[in-house]
């Protein structure tokens, strides 16, 4: 892993109609790491995830900066994995015929060339008896065959980065580690940095090299996974994971009830204060600032405490 970040995002804020949604957020994305943003539903995991791509939502406002700016090469530098690989491939183009678009798309190639990488690539994702099945249409294709495509297709051109959302929701426990192996061997041989958007603490301890866990729009925690995941310091870290059914260091993790608030109607100071165990009267006043603490970034007044 080089020092020089793929990717710096600094102050990130995304807006819906005036009321931000994802709320000051900065991290950079280094060379070759598997970096996974986690928390619950409507932390703003996809929203970040997009703003990388320059894949916002067209009513969606933001400011702060994503740089350098890759959205003008997409497929090429940088590329998606998608939740849903139906909406992303054609259904009216035998799958072979859109990947070896692709590779046109970037790059001088002969159709015959082209037509070749994408079956080299269909079988780089063990797609079998790919030469006939890059004649077969998505509708064709099983989940997993879409899905394993799709990420065949992300990585035809070999882009530094790559950002997958939710690439597995859509499957089976059995697919979904296959997807994931897929992913992450292509990942590895054509070298490039994953941004791996998921809400599942077993997929970042076993793919991610750092972990990103978002609340409520801002950065909660932000360190190496395994340690992230082995000894929380934000408390909402430590209760997501206990909503696990696991046990950290042999200790029980408190739980924390209730559900984030909405974007529109934020608690005054730190949005998770309502639900925290450790809440004192600064949590309730002031919004903490990420700071550095045990090789790691955390936003919490107590956070050095735990
Ligand atoms: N097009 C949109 N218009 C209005 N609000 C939106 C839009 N897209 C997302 N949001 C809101 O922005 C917030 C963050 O959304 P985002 O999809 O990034 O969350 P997420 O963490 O990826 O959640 P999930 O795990 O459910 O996908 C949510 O409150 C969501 O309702």
């Amino acid at each position: 892993m080089g020092s020089e970040p793929l990717l710096s995002v600094r102050d990130l804020r995304i807006a819906f109609a005036g009321v931000e949604v994802v709320r000051g957020l900065s991290f950079d994305v280094l060379p070759g790491e598997v970096l996974a943003i986690v928390g619950e539903s409507g932390a703003g995991k996809s929203l970040t995830a997009r703003a990388l791509l320059g894949m916002l939502p067209r009513a969606a406002a933001m400011t702060g900066t994503v740089r350098p700016d890759l959205s003008a090469a997409r497929g090429r530098r940088i590329a998606l994995v998608p939740q849903d690989a139906l909406s992303a491939l054609s259904p009216v183009h035998p799958v072979g015929d859109q990947l070896a678009a692709a590779v046109r798309s970037v790059a001088r190639v002969s159709r015959s060339a082209a037509r070749a990488r994408a079956v080299a690539a269909l079988e780089g994702v063990g797609i079998p008896d790919a030469a006939r099945r890059a004649r077969s249409y998505p509708h064709e294709f099983s989940g997993g065959m879409r899905q394993r495509a799709v990420i065949a297709m992300a990585t035809i051109n070999s882009p530094d980065v790559l950002v997958a959302d939710e690439p597995t929701t859509a499957l089976d426990e059995e697919r979904r580690d296959q997807v994931l192996r897929v992913l992450a061997e292509r990942r590895e041989s054509v070298g490039a940095a994953l941004v791996l958007v998921t809400h599942e603490l077993d997929v970042v301890r076993e793919h991610a090299d750092r972990a990103l866990v978002l609340y409520a729009g801002r950065l909660a925690e932000l360190g190496p996974a395994r340690r992230v995941l082995e000894r929380p310091l934000a408390p909402y870290t430590a209760g997501l994971l206990a909503s696990l059914p696991q046990h950290v260091d042999g200790r029980r993790l408190p739980t924390f009830p209730g559900t984030p608030p909405a974007p529109g109607a934020l608690p005054p100071g730190c949005a998770f204060a309502p639900r925290c165990p450790l809440a004192t009267d600064i949590c309730r006043e002031r919004e903490p600032e990420p700071r550095h603490t045990d090789g790691r970034l955390v936003a919490c007044h107590h956070g050095e405490d735990r």
